[in-house]
């Protein structure tokens, strides 16, 4: 069965470097030409692309494999899979992707079923960063497909002897937890950056974690898979480390810092998609709202303080 990684960035190429260095597979980039001189990407800098490691330009050429890995930020991946023509029927599609589509408001998973209803779709996901599965260090995600077959061979694919991968069938509850995190690392960030503190902070991971389980839950996740590695999981590891872009956004915006517009930071249309969300299903979702009126400005974050602490008194 081979693999075949799109997306040459901190993500694609951490995988590329760890999964390549028990099997061969292909890594597709859209500027190619460097990661095959310099088998390096500027994303993750400082570790070598193993040599069972094959870069491409060619998209042709990386459609071939049986198990396709998409790894591209969230915004771009309708975009990116809408021109392809290439019948997929069959394949695994694994979403690598951590962020709702604004547009549909759909996840990663649904836009590849959306596009390919003949192959099936899953999503790699939890407290991951790129350096450290690229540096060998112990990890372990979560890997969500409704087809327990396919569950079953993508573990063994994409398992190394650092990388551990847990299954599940529920890919809505996995593909919310990692999308979620992402908004209230940002929270976490605004409130350490402007001086409110450790409580605040596990208030806000706390609540934050009450938020994404009831929408979850709304949307039909199951809410244990937001207790794993893909929800509670993430959100610690992202809402308590300076390695996170979302959470050092959300320190820029508490210190009201400049923060360049280049890094990924996927918690911020996460953080929109959500309050349209929250709209439309009813779903009270405050920490996200929040943090999308910070994230455009118009709310500064004491004024997003002090909204979540005037808030009507309730049971937990
Ligand atoms: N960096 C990390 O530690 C982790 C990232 N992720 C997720 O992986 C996804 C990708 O993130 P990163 O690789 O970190 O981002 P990145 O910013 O390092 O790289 C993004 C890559 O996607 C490419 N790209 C952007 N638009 C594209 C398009 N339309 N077509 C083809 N390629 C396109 C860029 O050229 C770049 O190489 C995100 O959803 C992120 O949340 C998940 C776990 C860990
Ligand atoms: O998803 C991640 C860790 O699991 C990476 O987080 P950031 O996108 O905030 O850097």
């Amino acid at each position: 069965m081979s693999i075949a990684i799109l997306g040459g960035g901190a993500f694609g190429t951490a995988l590329a470097v760890a999964v390549g260095k028990t099997r061969p597979l292909t890594l597709w980039a859209r500027e190619a030409a460097p990661l095959i001189k310099h088998r390096e990407s500027p994303r993750l800098q400082g570790v070598r692309l193993p040599d069972a490691v094959t870069v491409t330009g060619d998209l042709e050429q990386a459609l071939g494999a049986d198990t396709i890995l998409f790894s591209m930020p969230m915004q771009s991946l309708d975009a990116f899979a809408a021109p392809i023509s290439a019948p997929l029927a069959g394949k695994a599609l694994v979403a690598c992707c951590k962020g709702i589509d604004l547009r549909s408001l759909r996840g990663p998973a649904a836009i590849l079923a959306q596009h390919w209803p003949d192959a099936i779709p899953a999503i790699l996901t939890g407290p991951s960063f790129a350096a450290d599965i690229a540096h060998g260090l112990p990890t372990a995600l979560t890997l969500a497909c409704a087809d327990e077959t396919t569950a079953q061979t993508l573990q063994d694919q994409l398992s190394t002897p650092s990388l551990r991968l847990y299954r599940t069938a529920d890919v809505t509850g996995a593909e919310l937890g990692g999308a979620l995190k992402n908004v209230m690392a940002i929270a976490c960030g605004a409130a350490i950056g402007a001086g409110m503190g450790d409580s605040a902070r596990a208030a806000v991971i706390t609540r934050g974690f009450a938020e994404m389980t009831r929408l979850a839950v709304h949307l039909g996740a199951r809410a244990e898979t937001l207790t794993g590695l893909s929800g509670f999981g993430d959100l610690v590891l992202t809402c308590t480390s300076e390695q996170s872009r979302n959470y050092r956004f959300g320190l820029a915006l508490g210190r009201m810092e400049r923060f360049d517009p280049d890094i990924t930071v996927e918690g911020v249309k996460t953080a929109e998609a959500v309050t349209k969300l929250a709209t439309t299903t009813g779903v009270d979702m405050p920490i996200c709202q929040m943090v999308h009126e910070i994230s455009g400005g118009g709310t500064s974050v004491a004024e997003a303080i002090q909204y979540l602490l005037n808030r009507p008194l309730k049971e937990e």
